[in-house]
């Protein structure tokens, strides 16, 4: 049996998978937790990959491997190959100033042609989310450290560089060997998918030189090897590594939560949305993956869970108890500010409250509906991009809460299917693996469950939208 091996290096933990590359048969996995908070040392992404390999038992007997990661994240190399500071995360949103100016910078001093200008040039608004934002807040507030910038590469890059042997003390040779894939480089903010090249102009004007940047490699090509042999994949960012977990053809819209909450859809032509709401970024196989993302997903239910001292089972079960609508008890779920619709410095907020309805059920059933309705609100942005939903495919550490599963149903209105419990960001990494040892992506069938279809509750999602509008859109 061929062994191939995947990696989800996400924002709380990193999987591996080990999965027979003819059949998709799961054989072995591991799991290590990462650290909190939105800056990172990457060393500490290397030791949770090297626990969770360990715990897999080992990479010896694989033939291939590729990474997908959590995207965006800045890591920054000096000329040894050392990384410079830690890396600034998707959510870390110190960086909301300096993507406001390289907007307007773009329009000359007019936001609204500065949204049409990177529309039109990436397809994609560099909110603080993304990688140029984070250059940019570097050499405006470390402008030392922007100075030593000799490599810039994103979290998945890194990790295959490590794993091809790279690191601190590599040099020239190394930082020459680093490379990406086109799903997450379209992710960077200088990257052109419809091009499939850099912006070398945006680096230079934000960064204030062009650094070496990981070279592009296409869907199927083999990046490297490991020391022991194993053929390295370009990896992917995490959403477009789960397209591929997934299976996901053009047309097909997915919804994932965890720590992020994202709605995408494979499409076959770009996306250029001046609004900022969707992101035009690539998928893993060639097509394009029109995306909206939100900084406040599972992480709602993990902190309402544990202000009610109640584990996520129990959480679940309350949420299922109480009725739809949670008797007027809405909650907006800025915890950590918001990137869609973009709020940076929101704050999350609790409306309705009744002594009859302040309840551990509606507020737990409240937090599901508050995020199900910020996605919601994201597919209707996919939708004004010419997205047609005909069904989602819900998937992340989220999308295993029934209750969660329930109300997508109601709130969305659309047919749920729910893919057999998984890992499908690592899935897709090694299905990509596979691919690259066979030459074309191999078919690996898997179990759905179809979410029983449910009444819709559209005053929920009217009655949300109209306080986003009123606390936040309006003022
Ligand atoms: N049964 C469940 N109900 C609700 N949330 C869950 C459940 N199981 C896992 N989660 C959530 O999944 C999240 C982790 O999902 P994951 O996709 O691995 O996140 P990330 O990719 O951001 O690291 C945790 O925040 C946890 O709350
Ligand atoms: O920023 C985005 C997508 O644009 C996030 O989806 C990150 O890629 C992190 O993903 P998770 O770790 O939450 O899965």
């Amino acid at each position: 049996m061929t062994l191939v091996a995947g990696i989800d290096s996400s924002t709380q933990s990193c999987k591996v998978v080990i999965r027979d590359a003819a059949t998709g048969a799961l054989v072995r996995s591991g799991r290590a937790s990462h650290p909190e908070g939105t800056e990172v040392d990457p060393q500490f992404w290397f030791s949770a990959l090297q626990e969770a390999i360990a715990q897999a038992g080992g990479l010896d007997d694989v033939a291939a491997i590729s990474v997908g990661g959590q995207q965006h994240g800045m890591v920054v190399l000096d000329e040894s190959g050392a990384v410079i500071r830690p890396a600034l995360l998707w959510n870390d949103t110190r960086s909301a100033a300096a993507a406001t100016d390289i907007i307007a910078d773009a329009g000359n001093g007019d936001a609204e042609a500065g949204a049409v200008y990177w529309a039109q040039r990436t397809g994609t608004l560099p909110v603080s989310s993304i990688t140029l934002a984070k250059l940019r807040w570097l050499k405006d507030n470390e402008p030392e450290n922007a100075a030593k910038v000799a490599a810039i590469c994103l979290p998945h890059d890194w990790l295959s560089w490590r794993l091809a042997g790279y690191g601190p003390g590599s040099g020239a040779e190394g930082l020459a060997a680093l490379a990406t894939d086109r799903s997450d480089a379209s992710g960077t903010g200088y990257y052109r998918a419809t091009e499939n090249a850099y912006d070398l102009e945006a680096l230079e004007q934000h960064l204030g030189h062009i650094p070496i940047l990981p070279a592009v490699a296409g869907p199927l090509d083999s990046i490297g090897t490991t020391p022991a042999g194993a053929s390295i994949g370009p990896g992917a960012g995490d959403n477009a590594a789960a397209g591929l977990g997934v299976g996901a053809k053009v047309g097909d819209v997915v919804m994932s939560l965890g720590t992020s909450g994202t709605v995408f859809a494979v499409a076959d032509t770009p996306s250029a949305d001046a609004s900022g709401l969707v992101a035009g970024f690539a998928d893993a196989t060639g097509n394009y993956l029109p995306l909206v993302c939100t900084l406040n997903a599972t992480r709602i239910f993990d902190a309402t869970a544990s202000l009610m001292q109640v584990d996520l089972e129990e959480f679940n079960d309350l949420a299922m108890s109480a009725n739809p609508g949670s008797d007027g008890l809405t909650l907006l779920p800025y915890f950590d500010g918001e990137r869609t619709p973009n709020l940076p410095k929101a704050t999350g907020s609790l409306h309705g409250i009744t002594r009859a309805n302040y309840t551990a059920a509606n507020l737990a059933r409240s937090a599901v509906e508050a995020v199900i309705c910020s996605l919601a609100d994201g597919l209707r942005a996919l939708e004004a991009q010419g997205v047609e939903a005909q069904r989602i495919i819900l998937v992340g550490g989220g999308a295993q809460s029934r209750a969660l599963q329930q109300i997508a149903a109601q709130v969305l209105g659309l047919p749920i299917t729910v893919p057999a419990p998984g890992e499908y960001v690592a899935d897709g990494a090694a299905r990509q693996a596979a691919g690259v040892l066979a030459g074309a992506f191999p078919d690996w069938t898997r179990d759905t469950t179809q979410v029983p279809a449910a009444e819709s509750t559209p005053q929920v999602l009217e009655r949300y939208r109209a306080l986003v509008k009123s606390q936040w859109l309006d003022k």
